[in-house]
């Protein structure tokens, strides 16, 4: 998809706006949401845990806008138990207005029909990965990009629980460090805000923050703000 590829090779921080629930999902009108983010990130395990039958029609209303699905597994922040099969069956629902799709590295064995279909229909993933308890050591972060270039994702994103200053250092140097493939990177708890704003100066492609009232990570900035932020840093870029 073409504006997914501008979106990568201008190297400008973009915003995206994760819905953390069906209500803020259905409650938001388009211009609202346009002006908060870049792209609207839809989290299809959340959409089911509020609703067993997820449908298109739920995000309808957000046509124009560059949407990233994602059917997060239970043991990187998911709603609930989906086995790889219910997660790819939710991801089906949405290839039809995709512009992105995120799964995540320790998924990818698991989900080489999604990943097929993806190919197939030239739709750029992401390999996501994440740690809520610390900032992995930073060879278990290369190894998961370097997992995640192997099986052709477009992009490399690591969210991880920042606990010291000594955190947000590391996971900038490794944001600043060239890894043969666009990466993401985000802290999560009470550092996640100030991390945001490190990881995209020092070239964080995709930073997230929240629409509606509800965080999908804890730390997530409102997107809105975020991405008012992120604008006003554009011209002090590392
Ligand atoms: O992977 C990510 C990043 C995220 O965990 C965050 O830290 O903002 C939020 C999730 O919704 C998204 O899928």
């Amino acid at each position: 998809m073409a504006s997914a590829k501008i979106l990568l090779e201008d190297g400008q921080p973009r915003v995206v706006g994760s819905f953390g629930s069906l209500s803020d999902l259905q409650n938001i009108d388009n211009h609202t949401a346009h002006e908060a983010c870049d792209l609207a990130e839809i989290r299809l395990d959340l959409l089911q845990a509020d609703s067993p039958t997820v449908r298109p029609e739920m995000w309808a209303h957000l046509r124009g806008i560059p949407l990233l699905f994602t059917a997060r597994r239970k043991e990187e922040g998911g709603a609930s138990d989906l086995s790889a099969r219910e997660r790819m069956n939710l991801l089906e629902t949405s290839l039809e207005s995709a512009a992105w799709v995120d799964i995540e590295v320790a998924s990818i064995a698991e989900c080489g029909d999604i990943l097929a279909e993806l190919t197939a229909r030239k739709i750029p993933w992401l390999a996501s990965y994440h740690d809520f308890e610390k900032l992995p050591e930073t060879a278990r972060l290369e190894e998961a990009a370097a997992a995640a270039k192997a099986a052709g994702a477009a992009m490399f994103k690591a969210a991880a629980k920042m606990v010291t200053p000594a955190d947000l250092t590391r996971l900038s140097e490794f944001q600043l460090a060239d890894h043969g493939i666009p990466v993401s990177t985000m802290g999560m708890g009470p550092l996640a805000p100030v991390s945001r704003l490190l990881c995209a100066q020092c070239g964080s492609h995709f930073n997230y923050g929240f629409l509606g009232n509800t965080a999908t990570a804890p730390g997530q900035w409102d997107s809105a703000l975020l991405k008012q932020a992120v604008s006003r840093l554009s011209q002090f870029r590392i």
